[in-house]
Protein backbone atom coordinates (compact mmCIF):
# COMPACT_ATOMS: atom_id res chain seq x y z
CA UNK A 1 0.00 0.00 0.00
CA UNK A 2 1.33 3.17 -1.11
CA UNK A 3 0.59 7.07 -0.20
CA UNK A 4 -0.13 9.55 -3.05
CA UNK A 5 -1.35 13.02 -1.56
CA UNK A 6 -4.57 11.82 -0.18
CA UNK A 7 -5.35 8.88 -2.26
CA UNK A 8 -3.92 5.28 -0.86
CA UNK A 9 -3.40 2.63 -3.52
CA UNK A 10 -3.11 -1.15 -3.13
CA UNK A 11 -1.23 -2.85 -5.19
CA UNK A 12 -2.03 -6.76 -5.64
CA UNK A 13 1.28 -8.40 -6.62
CA UNK A 14 1.80 -11.51 -7.67
CA UNK A 15 2.49 -11.08 -11.42
CA UNK A 16 3.79 -14.41 -11.66
CA UNK A 17 0.53 -15.80 -10.60
CA UNK A 18 -1.41 -13.14 -12.30
CA UNK A 19 -2.01 -11.98 -8.92
CA UNK A 20 -3.88 -15.09 -7.87
CA UNK A 21 -5.10 -14.52 -3.91
CA UNK A 22 -3.37 -16.53 -1.78
CA UNK A 23 -4.03 -16.33 2.03
CA UNK A 24 -1.06 -14.57 2.24
CA UNK A 25 -1.90 -12.02 0.02
CA UNK A 26 -5.26 -11.66 1.53
CA UNK A 27 -3.70 -11.35 4.80
CA UNK A 28 -2.22 -8.12 3.41
CA UNK A 29 -4.96 -6.74 2.24
CA UNK A 30 -6.64 -6.84 5.30
CA UNK A 31 -3.53 -5.22 6.81
CA UNK A 32 -3.44 -2.83 4.05
CA UNK A 33 -7.06 -1.91 4.97
CA UNK A 34 -6.50 -1.41 8.65
CA UNK A 35 -3.35 0.83 7.85
CA UNK A 36 -5.84 3.40 5.79
CA UNK A 37 -8.41 3.17 8.54
CA UNK A 38 -5.49 4.41 10.87
CA UNK A 39 -4.95 7.41 8.81
CA UNK A 40 -8.98 7.95 7.95
CA UNK A 41 -7.79 11.81 8.23
CA UNK A 42 -5.43 12.09 5.61
CA UNK A 43 -6.92 9.88 2.97
CA UNK A 44 -9.99 10.67 0.75
CA UNK A 45 -9.69 7.25 -1.68
CA UNK A 46 -8.73 4.10 -2.68
CA UNK A 47 -7.27 2.63 -5.31
CA UNK A 48 -6.97 -1.53 -5.81
CA UNK A 49 -5.04 -2.44 -8.71
CA UNK A 50 -3.42 -5.02 -9.77
CA UNK A 51 0.80 -5.29 -10.86
CA UNK A 52 2.36 -6.75 -13.47
CA UNK A 53 0.08 -5.03 -16.69
CA UNK A 54 -2.12 -8.72 -17.63
CA UNK A 55 -4.39 -9.33 -14.81
CA UNK A 56 -6.22 -7.23 -11.92
CA UNK A 57 -6.73 -10.42 -10.23
CA UNK A 58 -6.89 -14.07 -11.97
CA UNK A 59 -9.05 -15.81 -8.48
CA UNK A 60 -8.06 -17.55 -5.87
CA UNK A 61 -4.71 -19.32 -6.18
CA UNK A 62 -5.75 -22.82 -7.85
CA UNK A 63 -2.63 -24.10 -6.58
CA UNK A 64 -3.27 -23.30 -3.27
CA UNK A 65 -6.26 -25.38 -3.27
CA UNK A 66 -5.24 -28.24 -4.32
CA UNK A 67 -5.63 -31.08 -1.59
CA UNK A 68 -7.55 -28.90 0.55
CA UNK A 69 -10.30 -30.01 3.23
CA UNK A 70 -13.76 -28.84 3.37
CA UNK A 71 -12.90 -27.12 6.38
CA UNK A 72 -9.65 -25.07 5.31
CA UNK A 73 -12.13 -24.15 1.92
CA UNK A 74 -14.90 -22.83 4.54
CA UNK A 75 -11.93 -21.48 6.06
CA UNK A 76 -10.81 -19.38 3.11
CA UNK A 77 -14.06 -17.94 2.66
CA UNK A 78 -14.20 -16.65 5.82
CA UNK A 79 -11.11 -14.80 5.55
CA UNK A 80 -12.40 -13.51 2.41
CA UNK A 81 -15.37 -12.62 3.27
CA UNK A 82 -13.33 -10.53 6.55
CA UNK A 83 -11.19 -8.57 4.29
CA UNK A 84 -14.45 -7.61 1.92
CA UNK A 85 -16.23 -6.46 4.85
CA UNK A 86 -12.72 -4.18 5.98
CA UNK A 87 -13.64 -2.43 2.31
CA UNK A 88 -16.84 -2.25 2.85
CA UNK A 89 -16.04 -0.42 6.50
CA UNK A 90 -13.40 1.49 4.56
CA UNK A 91 -14.46 5.34 5.21
CA UNK A 92 -13.09 6.69 2.10
CA UNK A 93 -14.58 5.61 -1.66
CA UNK A 94 -12.93 2.48 -2.71
CA UNK A 95 -12.66 1.92 -6.55
CA UNK A 96 -11.07 -0.89 -8.08
CA UNK A 97 -9.10 -0.06 -10.77
CA UNK A 98 -9.11 -2.79 -13.13
CA UNK A 99 -6.78 -3.36 -16.33
CA UNK A 100 -6.69 -7.31 -17.51
CA UNK A 101 -7.96 -10.47 -16.04
CA UNK A 102 -10.83 -10.14 -13.21
CA UNK A 103 -11.61 -13.78 -12.37
CA UNK A 104 -13.33 -15.88 -9.20
CA UNK A 105 -11.88 -14.23 -6.50
CA UNK A 106 -10.14 -11.27 -8.52
CA UNK A 107 -13.95 -10.50 -9.67
CA UNK A 108 -15.30 -10.89 -6.27
CA UNK A 109 -12.43 -8.57 -4.59
CA UNK A 110 -13.18 -5.85 -7.05
CA UNK A 111 -17.24 -6.11 -6.32
CA UNK A 112 -16.47 -5.51 -2.72
CA UNK A 113 -14.86 -2.29 -3.48
CA UNK A 114 -17.47 0.77 -4.44
CA UNK A 115 -17.13 0.44 -7.79
CA UNK A 116 -15.19 -0.91 -10.74
CA UNK A 117 -13.46 1.14 -13.55
CA UNK A 118 -11.46 -0.89 -16.05
CA UNK A 119 -9.62 -0.70 -19.55
CA UNK A 120 -10.89 -2.01 -22.76
CA UNK A 121 -8.54 -4.86 -22.53
CA UNK A 122 -10.58 -6.06 -19.58
CA UNK A 123 -12.26 -9.24 -18.82
CA UNK A 124 -14.57 -10.76 -16.15
CA UNK A 125 -15.97 -13.80 -15.02
CA UNK A 126 -16.88 -16.32 -12.48
CA UNK A 127 -15.66 -19.64 -13.60
CA UNK A 128 -15.13 -21.67 -10.29
CA UNK A 129 -17.77 -24.45 -11.69
CA UNK A 130 -14.89 -24.89 -13.97
CA UNK A 131 -12.74 -26.22 -11.03
CA UNK A 132 -15.89 -27.73 -9.37
CA UNK A 133 -16.19 -24.99 -7.13
CA UNK A 134 -18.50 -21.83 -6.84
CA UNK A 135 -17.88 -18.43 -6.08
CA UNK A 136 -16.94 -18.27 -2.31
CA UNK A 137 -15.91 -14.93 -1.83
CA UNK A 138 -19.01 -12.92 -2.21
CA UNK A 139 -19.88 -13.67 -5.86
CA UNK A 140 -22.96 -15.04 -5.04
CA UNK A 141 -24.15 -11.91 -2.84
CA UNK A 142 -22.32 -8.95 -4.55
CA UNK A 143 -22.67 -9.88 -8.58
CA UNK A 144 -26.52 -10.32 -8.10
CA UNK A 145 -26.82 -7.06 -7.00
CA UNK A 146 -24.73 -4.80 -9.66
CA UNK A 147 -25.98 -6.92 -12.87
CA UNK A 148 -28.98 -8.60 -11.36
CA UNK A 149 -30.07 -11.73 -10.55
CA UNK A 150 -31.04 -13.78 -13.76
CA UNK A 151 -27.35 -12.06 -15.08
CA UNK A 152 -25.69 -13.02 -12.28
CA UNK A 153 -27.11 -16.55 -12.42
CA UNK A 154 -25.86 -16.77 -16.31
CA UNK A 155 -22.23 -15.77 -15.61
CA UNK A 156 -21.87 -18.06 -12.43
CA UNK A 157 -23.46 -21.20 -14.18
CA UNK A 158 -21.84 -20.98 -16.95
CA UNK A 159 -18.17 -19.43 -16.20
CA UNK A 160 -17.72 -17.25 -18.73
CA UNK A 161 -15.79 -14.29 -19.50
CA UNK A 162 -17.42 -11.30 -20.49
CA UNK A 163 -15.43 -7.92 -22.36
CA UNK A 164 -15.65 -4.25 -21.68
CA UNK A 165 -18.46 -3.83 -23.88
CA UNK A 166 -20.34 -6.46 -21.79
CA UNK A 167 -19.44 -5.42 -18.56
CA UNK A 168 -20.15 -1.87 -18.83
CA UNK A 169 -23.48 -2.62 -20.62
CA UNK A 170 -23.95 -4.88 -17.48
CA UNK A 171 -23.61 -2.42 -14.93
CA UNK A 172 -20.34 -4.14 -13.86
CA UNK A 173 -17.90 -1.25 -15.09
CA UNK A 174 -18.75 2.34 -14.21
CA UNK A 175 -16.22 4.15 -16.77
CA UNK A 176 -13.71 2.34 -19.48
CA UNK A 177 -10.47 3.57 -20.31
CA UNK A 178 -8.43 3.41 -23.37
CA UNK A 179 -5.10 1.80 -21.30
CA UNK A 180 -4.01 1.63 -17.73
CA UNK A 181 -2.63 5.48 -17.34
CA UNK A 182 -5.93 6.70 -19.01
CA UNK A 183 -7.51 4.58 -15.85
CA UNK A 184 -5.35 5.76 -13.15
CA UNK A 185 -6.25 9.13 -14.42
CA UNK A 186 -9.08 8.84 -14.30
CA UNK A 187 -9.86 7.61 -10.73
CA UNK A 188 -8.20 10.14 -9.26
CA UNK A 189 -9.72 12.65 -11.00
CA UNK A 190 -13.19 10.60 -9.42
CA UNK A 191 -11.58 10.89 -5.78
CA UNK A 192 -10.12 14.71 -6.62
CA UNK A 193 -13.65 15.09 -7.00
CA UNK A 194 -14.81 13.50 -3.80
CA UNK A 195 -12.36 15.20 -1.81
CA UNK A 196 -14.35 18.54 -2.85
CA UNK A 197 -16.59 17.15 -0.64
CA UNK A 198 -17.88 16.84 3.14
CA UNK A 199 -15.71 13.75 4.03
CA UNK A 200 -17.94 13.30 6.67
CA UNK A 201 -20.75 13.02 4.55
CA UNK A 202 -19.38 10.90 2.25
CA UNK A 203 -18.13 8.95 4.89
CA UNK A 204 -21.52 8.71 5.96
CA UNK A 205 -23.38 7.91 2.78
CA UNK A 206 -20.99 5.01 2.11
CA UNK A 207 -22.13 3.51 5.65
CA UNK A 208 -25.69 4.08 4.54
CA UNK A 209 -25.22 2.52 1.23
CA UNK A 210 -22.94 -0.55 2.44
CA UNK A 211 -25.30 -0.98 5.56
CA UNK A 212 -28.38 -1.44 3.44
CA UNK A 213 -27.79 -3.28 0.61
CA UNK A 214 -29.49 -6.45 0.72
CA UNK A 215 -32.00 -4.78 2.86
CA UNK A 216 -36.07 -4.90 2.58
CA UNK A 217 -37.09 -1.50 1.38
CA UNK A 218 -38.20 -0.75 5.30
CA UNK A 219 -34.76 -1.67 6.58
CA UNK A 220 -33.05 0.11 3.76
CA UNK A 221 -34.95 3.58 4.59
CA UNK A 222 -34.59 3.30 8.36
CA UNK A 223 -30.85 3.29 7.95
CA UNK A 224 -31.48 6.11 5.52
CA UNK A 225 -33.60 8.38 7.84
CA UNK A 226 -31.10 7.89 10.61
CA UNK A 227 -27.93 8.85 8.44
CA UNK A 228 -29.78 11.72 7.07
CA UNK A 229 -30.77 13.02 10.61
CA UNK A 230 -26.89 12.25 12.10
CA UNK A 231 -25.84 14.33 9.47
CA UNK A 232 -27.40 17.55 10.88
CA UNK A 233 -25.44 16.84 14.01
CA UNK A 234 -22.26 17.35 12.25
CA UNK A 235 -20.72 20.32 11.63
CA UNK A 236 -20.04 20.11 8.20
CA UNK A 237 -23.57 20.17 7.51
CA UNK A 238 -23.39 23.45 9.19
CA UNK A 239 -20.97 24.66 7.03
CA UNK A 240 -22.12 23.62 4.02
CA UNK A 241 -25.61 25.02 4.25
CA UNK A 242 -24.14 28.25 5.89
CA UNK A 243 -21.21 28.41 2.82
CA UNK A 244 -24.05 28.14 0.21
CA UNK A 245 -26.37 30.64 2.20
CA UNK A 246 -23.23 32.95 2.23
CA UNK A 247 -22.02 31.99 -1.50
CA UNK A 248 -18.72 30.61 -0.74
CA UNK A 249 -16.96 27.53 -0.98
CA UNK A 250 -17.28 25.48 2.49
CA UNK A 251 -14.62 24.73 4.62
CA UNK A 252 -15.21 21.16 5.63
CA UNK A 253 -13.61 19.58 8.00
CA UNK A 254 -10.21 17.13 7.91
C1 LIG B 1 -8.04 -23.66 0.99
C2 LIG B 1 -7.65 -22.77 -0.17
C3 LIG B 1 -6.47 -21.86 0.14
C4 LIG B 1 -6.01 -21.10 -1.10
C5 LIG B 1 -6.91 -19.92 -1.44
C6 LIG B 1 -6.80 -18.83 -0.41
C7 LIG B 1 -7.55 -17.58 -0.83
C8 LIG B 1 -9.06 -17.80 -0.77
C9 LIG B 1 -9.79 -16.59 -1.27
C10 LIG B 1 -11.21 -16.57 -0.79
C11 LIG B 1 -12.10 -17.52 -1.56
C12 LIG B 1 -12.08 -17.24 -3.06
C13 LIG B 1 -13.18 -17.95 -3.71
C14 LIG B 1 -13.15 -17.76 -5.22
O1 LIG B 1 -14.51 -17.55 -5.62
C15 LIG B 1 -12.57 -19.01 -5.90
C16 LIG B 1 -11.74 -18.74 -7.10
O2 LIG B 1 -11.34 -17.63 -7.41
S1 LIG B 1 -11.33 -20.13 -8.02
C17 LIG B 1 -10.22 -19.49 -9.29
C18 LIG B 1 -10.96 -18.71 -10.34
N1 LIG B 1 -10.07 -18.27 -11.39
C19 LIG B 1 -9.81 -19.02 -12.49
O3 LIG B 1 -10.32 -20.10 -12.64
C20 LIG B 1 -8.86 -18.44 -13.52
C21 LIG B 1 -7.64 -19.35 -13.67
N2 LIG B 1 -6.71 -18.84 -14.69
C22 LIG B 1 -6.96 -18.97 -16.03
O4 LIG B 1 -7.99 -19.43 -16.46
C23 LIG B 1 -5.87 -18.48 -16.96
O5 LIG B 1 -4.68 -18.35 -16.19
C24 LIG B 1 -6.18 -17.11 -17.60
C25 LIG B 1 -6.52 -16.09 -16.53
C26 LIG B 1 -7.34 -17.27 -18.58
C27 LIG B 1 -4.94 -16.63 -18.35
O6 LIG B 1 -4.52 -17.67 -19.23
P1 LIG B 1 -3.09 -17.56 -19.93
O7 LIG B 1 -2.96 -16.22 -20.55
O8 LIG B 1 -2.94 -18.77 -20.76
O9 LIG B 1 -2.05 -17.59 -18.72
P2 LIG B 1 -1.67 -18.88 -17.83
O10 LIG B 1 -2.87 -19.72 -17.59
O11 LIG B 1 -0.44 -19.52 -18.39
O12 LIG B 1 -1.30 -18.18 -16.43
C28 LIG B 1 -0.06 -17.54 -16.21
C29 LIG B 1 0.49 -18.09 -14.92
O13 LIG B 1 -0.41 -17.66 -13.86
C30 LIG B 1 -0.90 -18.82 -13.17
N3 LIG B 1 -2.28 -18.60 -12.72
C31 LIG B 1 -3.26 -18.03 -13.42
N4 LIG B 1 -4.40 -18.00 -12.69
C32 LIG B 1 -4.09 -18.55 -11.49
C33 LIG B 1 -4.85 -18.81 -10.28
N5 LIG B 1 -6.12 -18.44 -10.14
N6 LIG B 1 -4.22 -19.43 -9.25
C34 LIG B 1 -2.91 -19.78 -9.36
N7 LIG B 1 -2.13 -19.55 -10.47
C35 LIG B 1 -2.75 -18.95 -11.51
C36 LIG B 1 -0.81 -19.93 -14.18
O14 LIG B 1 -0.79 -21.18 -13.51
C37 LIG B 1 0.50 -19.60 -14.87
O15 LIG B 1 1.55 -19.97 -14.01
P3 LIG B 1 2.79 -20.84 -14.61
O16 LIG B 1 2.16 -22.09 -15.20
O17 LIG B 1 3.41 -19.96 -15.64
O18 LIG B 1 3.65 -21.12 -13.42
Amino acid sequence: MTLDGDVAIVTIDRPKALNALSSTVLEAIDDAFARIADAAASIRGVLVVGAGGRAFVAGADIAGMAGATPEEGRRSAELGHRVAARIEACHAPVIACVDGFALGGGLELALSCDFIYATDASSFGQPEVRLGLIPGFGGTVRLPRVVGPARAKELIYSGRRIGIEEAVASGLVVRRFADRDALLAGARETIAQVAQNSPVAVANAKRVLVGAAGRSTDEAVAIEIGGFGEAFGTDDMREGVAAFLEKRSPGFSR
